[in-house]
């Protein structure tokens, strides 16, 4: 095992960063404060070498976090070019996510959806190829139970441990080592990662078998894309009766309904501005992971049908790389085709 070593906390979460990104000694704090948190007897240690594997708009940040941390950390990414920042800040590289497993004593991978995080995991040059017992591999990626399942049994076909782990929390989040991790699998991997969940995040959840933690990930992300849509749906309302939209995300705001998403999104939405945090790609593929996966219980979830079919308008539009917000613009297509006729 390499010598990297270092310490960090739950107890982190009073060390919130209050702007973009934590600073290398913020999360050196956060190393601090593990040592005195007591939590398991006196802090929580990770011994090893940390790999990532897929360096997107989450991936990145969250491998920028582990390497201020003190993190000795292993990339790749399938567009190389996006491992450069990480390498700047101390990162090394290799050729393959086998390669990156086969050097590494845990790997993390985050990757757009069940078909690149099967074929990372587990297809020719795969993470699996590079694994062996006493090693660990973590997909943090959003996918369904069944492809999680499937990455599972390859990896521990190698004698390797798996936990899946999807994150709720975006861009900024990410960032600000604020995600929640929903974990299941291998609950000793799961005790042996804590550390650096911990630096990436500000809590985590232990739901038992494998596929629980993709479930709660996939229900989190109906209900927001619902939501998106019902907000999106009020914006143009409002508009459309004479109101200004600005004084509808304020006065949700200071309500029951009040929701971070809304007073983030909404001065944005109403300035027809959709920088990407979440794609929208991304939110039509849990929707459409999360009708499957209430079809597997025989439940009626008509609502998120609804939503997912404009976030399919939205993508046939154009809008697939933009931030999830952009399914208004489906919403004013609509509109306008319907004064149309
Ligand atoms: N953005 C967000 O707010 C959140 C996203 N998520 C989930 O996290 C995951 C990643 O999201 P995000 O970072 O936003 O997505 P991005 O689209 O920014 O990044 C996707 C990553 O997957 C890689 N990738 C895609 N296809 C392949 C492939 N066939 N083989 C190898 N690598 C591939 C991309 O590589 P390349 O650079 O070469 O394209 C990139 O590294 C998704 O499952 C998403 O649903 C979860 C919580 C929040
Ligand atoms: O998956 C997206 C998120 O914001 O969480």
């Amino acid at each position: 095992m390499a010598a990297a070593a270092f310490l960090c906390a739950r107890a982190a979460a009073a060390l919130r960063p209050p702007s973009r990104g934590l600073s290398r000694r913020l999360l050196a704090s956060r190393v601090a404060a593990a040592s005195s948190s007591g939590e398991g007897g006196g802090g929580v240690e990770f011994q090893g070498k940390v790999g990532f594997l897929g360096l997107g708009i989450m991936g990145a940040p969250m491998a920028s976090n582990l390497i201020k941390a003190g993190c000795d950390v292993t990339v790749w990414n399938r567009t190389k070019s996006k491992c450069d920042p990480l390498l700047s800040l101390g990162a090394k590289y290799e050729p393959s996510p086998a390669e990156v497993a086969s050097s590494c004593d845990v790997t993390f991978a985050m990757l757009a959806d069940p078909q690149s995080a099967a074929e990372v995991a587990c297809g020719a040059g795969g993470a699996s190829e590079g694994l062996a017992p006493g090693k660990g591999y973590v997909d943090v990626s959003t996918v369904d139970g069944a492809t999680s399942k499937l990455i599972e049994e390859r990896i521990t076909s190698t004698g390797a441990s798996f936990l899946e782990a999807p994150v709720s929390g975006s861009k900024k989040p990410a960032e600000d080592g604020l995600l929640i991790f929903l974990t299941a699998g291998d609950e000793s991997l799961y005790k042996r990662v804590a550390p650096l969940l911990d630096v990436m995040g500000k809590s985590r959840f232990y739901l038992g078998d494998v596929g629980n933690g993709a479930a709660m990930k996939l229900v989190v992300n109906m209900v927001m894309g619902s939501m998106m849509v019902s907000f999106s749906e009020g914006l143009l309302l409002s508009e459309k009766v004479g109101l200004d939209p600005n004084t509808l995300v304020e006065v949700i705001s200071q309500g029951a309904i009040s929701a971070p998403m809304f007073s983030l999104k909404g001065p944005s939405m109403v300035k027809a501005a959709y920088p990407t945090a979440f794609p929208l790609k991304h939110q039509q593929k849990d929707l459409r992971l999360a009708l499957a996966l209430a079809e597997s219980v025989s439940q009626s979830i008509p609502t998120v049908a609804a939503a997912n079919e404009l976030y399919k308008t939205a993508k046939s539009l154009g809008l697939a790389d933009h931030d999830f917000s952009a399914v208004i613009e489906a919403l004013k297509t609509k509109a306008e085709s319907s004064q149309q006729q």
